[in-house]
């Protein structure tokens, strides 16, 4: 243990809050009735850095939100307060702190530069180094072991080839703030995704990516979300009656492969304009070829030779079928929407969807191809459809164990919206503040994309660790978010915690920390539609049925697949009468 000096006590002033910047950590120091503390922390509301906060009746007040640390009985106080309290100790004038309270290790607050290579490794074979660990299905929480046996920055190989893995947040989210400029989507990976004939926003890079972003951005902004409200709001109909009419079968529900038929119903009519009604259509759907891809990404990501370059595994060739169906489908609708807008050429200003939108800029931009155009629909549908569908049934593996918590959803949705089926309109959505906790909360837990692989563009150092440019890097998020450092019972679903009343806990709450939907410029654009996707979907199913896991809950596992999905997850809905629900509510 190895104090380090944080500041002079001179330099602290009675009631104020005092900066220190230590190893890029942001330390709050306040004297307050003759004892000095040491705070760290962002509002556990918005996530909001905490910096210019004052004293108020000796609570450190938030400037944004007046939110009152430790101060247990205001009328905007939570029981828990985020920051982080640290011990001190002031000897001759000068305020230490206990350095061996920082994530990072003494030597690195000291600013002694790592590289790679003095980085700890957990235990690995000699020749193949981690690889074999590295599952397929199970990457994420093989970092987790790992993590868990040498800290939360380290270094694996796999087959010679090193890579530095961090479940740090502080480091994670400086290296996703630091693009596009200084860290890369992994090489590897935007090639292996190149190579199934794809390169549009989510494996670009530079100019390239900047273009395909504003367009993206655009169409997924929160004006066009709301507008987007007919389209969920029928496909939520359809889907309704679909799982009546699964429920009336009395089999068990694959509500993971339902799930995936209604998100890529919405993805279809807001990527080009047309619902390909998966929901009511059995047999050769798109949603079939589509889940053959993400598996097929993750596998080659790892692959230590790339074999399918020269042998073509059964696996392979279905892959090469699937995108080839997918490729016909989209330039089927490229065609037909080129054809809209020539006819109908008032639509150039108002597109209607984001093939329009795409087809648009490609007569302004020469350079914009053909092939632009299918990738950014393509990678759009990729990216909306597993990502939002694993979210839910996520979300639906915990409901399905605890029915008090439909019921509360239910209870709400009564409240805000009575007798409908569903939320009736945007408004409504966003009142449903318990079935969106519901949400978060899964999303906390069960990150769908536990995983994000990047690459350094030039030599760069972060937090006292030198990383030299073309070095791989992975990172896994759901070991912070599920940290009792940051989430009070971090690995209980507790939907309450993100409520402004009735969360039990006085613990940590660090809403910063999730990292569900990436973080800085290349941020997930989808995230509003998401989250609409995911509570209106939520709110009808709980108001309609009440739901009951068909597997016991170990039987349900975690699968890798580039996202992350709940396998062998199986539920039993059962239609609930309105009647019983009224009732409740009124008794
Ligand atoms: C719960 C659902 C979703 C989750 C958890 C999720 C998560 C993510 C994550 C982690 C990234 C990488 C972010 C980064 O690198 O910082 C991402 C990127 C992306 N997502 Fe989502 N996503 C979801 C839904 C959607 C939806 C519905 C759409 C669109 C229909 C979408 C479109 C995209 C696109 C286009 C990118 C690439 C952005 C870029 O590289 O600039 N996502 N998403
Ligand atoms: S930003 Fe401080 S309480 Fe919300």
């Amino acid at each position: 243990m190895k104090p380090i000096q944080i500041a002079k006590r001179s330099d602290i002033q009675t009631d104020q809050l005092h900066e220190v910047i230590l190893n890029e950590q942001r330390i709050l120091l306040l004297e307050h009735e003759n004892s000095i503390k040491a705070f760290q922390g962002n509002c556990p509301h918005e996530g909001t850095p905490l910096i210019e906060g004052h004293i108020e009746k000796g609570h450190i007040v938030c400037p944004m939100h007046h939110w009152k640390f430790s101060c247990q009985d205001g009328k905007h106080t939570r029981k828990r307060a985020c920051l982080k309290s640290y011990p001190i100790k002031i000897e001759d004038g000068n305020i230490f702190i206990d350095a061996s309270l920082f994530e990072e290790t003494p030597e690195t607050i000291t600013n002694k530069t790592k590289t790679l290579k003095d980085l700890p490794t957990p235990k690995g074979d000699f020749i193949v180094g981690h690889l074999h660990q590295f599952n397929v299905e199970n990457k994420h929480r093989a970092i987790e072991k790992w993590s868990e046996e040498v800290g939360n920055i380290f270094r694996v190989h796999f087959v010679g080839k090193p890579f530095l893995v961090s479940t740090n947040p502080d480091f994670n989210k400086k290296v996703l703030k630091a693009r596009p400029e200084k860290f890369r989507r992994l090489s590897k990976m935007t090639d292996i995704i190149e190579e199934i004939g794809v390169k549009g926003v989510f494996n670009a890079e530079g100019e390239t990516w900047k273009k395909h972003r504003k367009l993206t951005s655009e169409a997924l902004n929160m004006k066009n979300v709301k507008g987007f409200f007919p389209i969920i709001s029928q496909t939520t109909e359809r889907f309704l009656n679909k799982l009546k009419r699964l429920e009336a079968t009395g089999d068990p529900i694959d509500i993971q492969q339902e799930m995936m038929r209604y998100t890529v119903d919405i993805t279809t009519v807001i990527a080009f304009g047309y619902p390909m009604n998966t929901i009511d259509h059995d047999g050769d759907v798109i949603q079939e070829h589509l889940e053959k891809v993400f598996p097929m990404i993750n596998e080659r990501i790892t692959a230590p030779i790339p074999l399918w370059r020269y042998l073509k595994l059964k696996k392979d060739k279905e892959l090469d079928h699937a995108v080839a169906e997918i490729e016909a489908t989209v330039n089927h609708f490229i065609n037909e929407a080129k054809g809209r807008l020539e006819n109908n050429p008032e639509l150039k200003e108002n597109p209607t969807n984001f093939l329009e939108a795409l087809l648009v800029e490609q007569e302004k931009d020469k350079n914009f191809s053909d092939h632009a155009v299918y990738s950014n629909v393509f990678s759009l549908l990729m990216a909306g459809e597993d990502t939002t569908s694993n979210s839910v049934s996520w979300a639906l593996y915990y409901l399905g164990q605890q029915p008090e918590m439909v019921k509360k959803i239910r209870e709400e949705a009564f409240e805000i919206y009575g007798d409908g089926l569903f939320p009736p309109n945007n408004e409504t959505l966003g009142k449903l503040k318990y079935t969106e906790a519901v949400a978060m909360e899964a999303l906390r837990l069960k990150p769908v994309a536990p995983n994000m692989f990047h690459q350094a563009n030039e030599d760069i150092e972060i937090n006292g660790i030198h990383i030299e440019k073309d070095t791989s890097i992975i990172f896994q998020i759901q070991v912070s978010q599920t940290d009792e450092k940051y989430f009070a019972h971090g690995e209980s679903f507790v939907p309450e915690r993100w409520l402004k009343e009735g969360c039990p806990f006085s613990g940590p709450h660090s809403p910063d920390i999730i990292k569900v939907f990436g973080a800085g410029p290349r941020f997930c654009p989808g995230k509003n539609l998401a989250m609409h996707e995911m509570i209106m979907a939520l709110s009808m199913i709980c108001k309609n049925f009440d739901v009951a896991l068909a597997v016991k809950p170990e039987e349900v596992r975690e699968v890798f697949a580039f996202s992350m999905y709940p396998g062998n997850l199986y539920i039993n809905l059962k239609e609930h009468s309105y009647q019983d629900t009224r009732s409740s509510i009124l008794s």
